[in-house]
């Protein structure tokens, strides 16, 4: 089957260059409006869909970025293997501004974001023992280096609620616990990701060291501007060797992401609500 490769640029990530056929379109969706239009295009024969997660200008703020909207129009445009590419902070020496790391696990402490597309009237359960699916991410790694950028394979993500970055206890206790990196983004993304059968993998470009570590300020946006200003050129290369390492055709997830719902739904087809099925048309019309 034909691969359809999206990716949602993080803080810092407008937009991607040098799309054949590029167009930005408008997506509705019965979860609301999306961060932004999508821009769609090819790239080394792969069809392309990019969303900017907080929009051109950056208007979203990460309690409000509109995540089912975003996640049901990419499945509406087809896609199959999603990459976010995140700025984030770092808990680690080793992991240090500028490097990327290819996340494997999350943490969730964020509040009150809507985070699945199921409900009353239609229950599912997905796994999401292991968020990420590997064969993105090995690909994403490889693009990662083809780009130049230091990888680190494997890290944990934790997602705090923001906006405001955390207190320095708390930056304290998240390395304490083992995450590596800290964001505000990635949860629910990463869940409604899985629910919509769509192969996930994150990238997330270390900006700062957040708060923990002594011989660094404390992370503000202008520090986070001014990696990520010096490493535009890494996550624009990244982008564009991304395709490549993918390729257009795609076998069927060998960890089943594509597959996440086949046994997930435990409403009794005559007990479920017809005015909910009717939202999850994209997002789970292939098992309803
Ligand atoms: C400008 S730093 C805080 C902001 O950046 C990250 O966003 P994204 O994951 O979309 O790159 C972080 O999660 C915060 O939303
Ligand atoms: N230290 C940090 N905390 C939360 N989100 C971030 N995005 C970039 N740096 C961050």
């Amino acid at each position: 089957m034909e691969r359809v490769l999206g990716i949602i640029g993080g803080s810092g990530v407008y937009g991607i260059e040098g799309l054949q056929d590029a167009r930005w379109q408008a997506v509705d969706t019965p979860w609301g409006t999306p961060s932004d239009e999508i821009l769609t295009g090819r790239h080394d024969g792969v069809s392309m869909a990019f969303l900017p997660r907080h929009g051109r200008g950056h208007v979203h703020a990460p309690g409000d970025v509109p995540y089912r909207a975003n996640i049901d129009a990419l499945k509406r445009l087809g896609v199959t293997d999603l990459v976010s590419v995140s700025a984030c902070g770092s808990f680690r020496e080793e992991m240090a501004p500028g490097d990327f790391v290819i996340v494997d696990q999350f943490v969730d402490r964020t509040r009150g974001r809507p985070s699945s597309f199921f409900g009353s009237g239609c229950v599912a359960h997905v796994g999401l023992a292991h968020p990420v699916c590997g064969r993105l991410a090995e690909a994403a790694a490889e693009a990662a280096e083809a780009a130049g950028a230091t990888v680190h394979r494997g890290g944990t993500y934790l997602a705090m609620e923001g906006p405001q970055f955390s207190p320095q206890a708390e930056s304290l206790l998240y390395r304490d616990w083992g995450c590596d990196v800290i964001g505000m983004t990635n949860m629910p993304e990463v869940r409604l990701a899985r629910e919509a059968e769509i192969c996930y993998a994150t990238v997330a470009m270390v900006t700062d060291y957040d708060s923990w570590h002594p011989g660094h300020e404390a992370v503000d946006v202008a520090s986070v501007l001014a990696t990520l200003a010096a490493n535009v050129a890494k996550a624009r290369a990244f982008a564009a060797a991304l395709p490549g390492a993918l390729g257009a055709e795609r076998a069927p997830c060998p960890h089943g992401c594509d597959r996440a719902l086949e046994s997930a739904i435990m409403t009794a087809p005559e007990r479920r609500d017809p005015a909910l099925l009717a939202r999850l048309d994209a997002v789970a019309g292939r098992v309803l």
